[in-house]
């Protein structure tokens, strides 16, 4: 996950391979809840694990469930109906989906056994409407307190006695979700009699009532109904468990695939793997709305692929109404088509994480594009020249995701002006229902060019940890050139190859068996990462280094370390020799007397003895010798900036290179400053 300030994606190019999708948000927070309330113990396999689910395993767990996790495997010890405690105070963040089932079931229980439960989230649940599931379960006899504003979170529920001899009536028209609210907690009720829903107004959202008819069967409770009007839950009806239950993929997250297959899946599909046409969640009609863009979609039962047919999408004008969420991805993809995209009955959309038509049409027209937006419509034209934007995301995970979509501008036949970087603001929202969403797409696009910064400079000018530092604020990757040739160094001397013999070096570096683990080196497997940071792997590296055929060597080794979402390289050559066309080089210098005695202090702390005047004297000497070397020598590129860093601590020197930074970027300064 990236939680940094902002993400900047460069323009991106083709898609192809395979993404496995994380679990339902859906169906993950619907079974959490019923195998809860169930008697005994149940199995969720690949159950999501994201803000939104560990929101619902927290309550569970304050409400007296056992749950164990293990790998792939949920377990969870039902309360049978009886919560362990009768009061809680329970913070369900922004996740529509533990809100609203937990609000009904716990009043419900309160209702029957007595309790005092606080139910309240993020600021922004506090904004979306609970008024209509208040109403019902107040009609029912729940007492329920909104105390905050009428009609919202925070919730507190205390006791009541229900009276069932009139069906529950419940508002269908702002969400789906008060009506699954009822019909997974109404079972608790069906003691002496059946309980009856009515539906007032129309049913939105109604693919997730399908959804939760389907998981309550599974789970023993057989609803019987009237069209979408009136649902009847059986006298006696008992959550069973169904042992063990597999939660499939994200049908909302297959979304950005399935888009990212139609726009960029050009040479060979985009597989998507997890969920298909056996899928129980509603959104995966989404495929179709993407079909009538163009795309071309093959299908098994739990896989997609997806390529790019007709170029530009085709326009489509569409009743959004039952896929709520997926539909987001139109507005974007309306971008890359035709002709204008209309997207009808998304009035929900406005009382979601964030009034997402609003916040939709802000962003895309901070991209170029004009958008009409209506009560419960928008109206997005195509774009011929996209502007490089910072995109807010509201703290709405799918406004993220969505919008990272218009990194393929590149591809826009047509387009008029240069590719543009698209930047989006507070990346980590994704986090609830999709935490590593960038690393997936970043699995699978091919990047048009991968920003790099280079950082070069002598021996204990700091490096390292100014690369580090930089690269952590911006998201990106590093790359320790100083480290691979300490490596070669090292295995050289195991393998007893001279420091002399040029071919036995590059010979021996084409095939290290290398690996970086987060932070840590692996040679053939062992942690090396201490034994580099050792003085005498210093020295070695530098004697070493002095060979073209060693250079040469690890120069494609070097280049592969250019990734998406970018690099932040340090050595000596980086912007000299290895990367040429970097964005930033800085090179960085301190006087000897100051990088001496920052050598002095790193090894002292770390218990290893030494002697300024040596240290000095040796880094004197490594200068000079990094310096005179015929191959590469140390030395600014022509277009470097220097940076000396003697009388400045890490934060204002990586504060520097972050502002260089961004002053070359189309976006005006970093949004949210450091
Ligand atoms: O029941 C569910 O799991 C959901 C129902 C939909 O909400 P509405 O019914 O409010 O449209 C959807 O937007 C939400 O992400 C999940
Ligand atoms: C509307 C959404 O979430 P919630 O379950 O909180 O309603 C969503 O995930 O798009």
């Amino acid at each position: 996950m990236y939680a940094i300030p902002s993400l900047d994606l460069p323009p991106l190019g083709h898609a192809a391979g395979t993404v496995r999708l994380p679990g339902s948000k859906s169906i993950s927070n619907r079974l959490l809840l019923l195998a809860g309330l169930s008697q005994g113990c149940t199995t969720l396999v690949d159950l999501l694990d994201s803000d939104d689910t560990r929101v619902m395993l927290d309550a569970l767990r304050a409400l007296g469930c056992r749950i164990e996790q293990d790998g792939r495997h949920t377990r969870i010890t039902g309360i049978a109906g009886h919560p362990a405690v009768d009061r809680a105070d329970l913070f369900l963040g922004n996740a529509g989906t533990a809100m609203r089932p937990l609000t009904a079931a716990l009043a419900v229980l309160a209702a029957e056994q007595g309790g005092d439960y606080v139910l309240r989230g993020v600021p922004r649940m506090h904004e979306r409407p609970i008024g209509d599931l208040v109403d019902a379960l107040r009609g029912l006899g729940c007492d329920i307190d909104c105390t905050g504003q009428e009609g919202y979170p925070p919730l507190r529920l205390r006791g009541g006695s229900l009276r069932l001899d009139q069906p529950v009536r419940v508002r269908g028209d702002v969400s789906s979700q008060f009506l699954t609210a009822l019909l997974m907690a109404l079972p608790l009720a069906t003691g002496q009699q059946p309980v009856h829903i009515e539906v007032q107004g129309e049913l939105i959202s109604k693919p997730y009532i399908e959804i939760t008819l389907n998981l309550l069967e599974r789970f023993g409770i057989r609803v019987e109904r009237q069209g979408w009007q009136r649902f009847t839950l059986p006298r006696g009806s008992r959550y069973q468990t169904p042992g063990e239950v597999h939660v499939e993929g994200d049908a909302s997250s297959a979304s950005y695939f399935i888009a990212l297959g139609a726009l960029a899946g050009v040479e060979a599909p985009v597989r998507i793997e997890g969920v298909g046409s056996a899928s129980i969640q509603g959104d995966i009609r989404f495929v179709e709305a993407a079909e009538a863009m163009g795309a071309q979609v093959v299908s098994g039962p739990n896989w997609l692929e997806v390529r790019r047919g007709a170029w530009p999408l085709k326009a489509i004008d569409l009743d959004c109404n039952h896929i709520p969420d997926a539909a987001m991805t139109l507005a974007v993809m309306a971008l890359y088509a035709d002709g204008p995209c209309t997207l009808r009955n998304i009035a929900s959309w406005r009382v979601k994480e964030t009034d997402r038509i609003a916040a939709m049409a802000i962003e895309l027209r901070k991209l170029g594009a004009e958008v009409e937006e209506g009560a419960d419509f928008l109206r997005v034209q195509p774009l011929r020249r996209f502007a490089a934007a910072s995109i807010h995301t509201y703290d709405d995970h799918r406004m993220a995701m969505c919008l990272s979509l218009a990194a393929f501008n590149a591809l826009r036949d047509g387009v008029e002006g240069p590719a543009v970087p698209v930047r989006i603001e507070d990346p980590k929202c994704v986090a609830k229902t999709f935490p590593d969403y960038f690393e997936a797409l970043f699995s699978v696009v091919r990047p048009l060019s991968v920003p790099v910064i280079t950082i070069d400079g002598p021996t204990a000018s700091g490096k390292g940890t100014l690369a580090a530092e930089v690269a952590a604020r911006l998201g990106y990757h590093t790359l320790d050139s100083g480290m691979l040739y300490r490596v070669v160094g090292l295995a050289a001397t195991r393998a007893g190859i001279a420091a002399s013999d040029e071919a036995g070096l590059a010979a021996l570096a084409s095939r290290l068996q290398l690996r970086f683990d987060g932070t840590r080196v692996l040679l053939a497997g062992e942690d090396v990462t201490d034994l580099l940071r050792e003085e005498g792997a210093g020295v070695m590296a530098s004697q070493i280094s002095v060979w073209p055929a060693l250079r040469t060597a690890l120069h494609d080794l070097q280049c592969g370390f250019r990734q998406l979402p970018g690099l932040v390289a340090d050595g000596r050559d980086m912007g000299t020799v290895i990367f040429p066309q970097a964005g930033l080089k800085v090179f960085l210098t301190a006087t000897p007397a100051a990088r001496a005695e920052r050598r002095y202090k790193q090894l002292i702390s770390k218990g290893i003895p030494a002697k300024l005047d040596d240290l000095r004297q040796d880094l004197e000497a490594r200068d000079a010798r990094d310096k005179g070397r015929a191959t590469a020598p140390l030395k600014p590129a022509g277009d470097a900036i220097l940076l000396d860093n003697s009388g400045l601590d890490v934060d204002a020197s990586v504060q520097r290179v972050i502002d260089w930074w961004s002053e070359r970027q189309p976006f005006g300064h970093r949004a949210e400053g450091r």
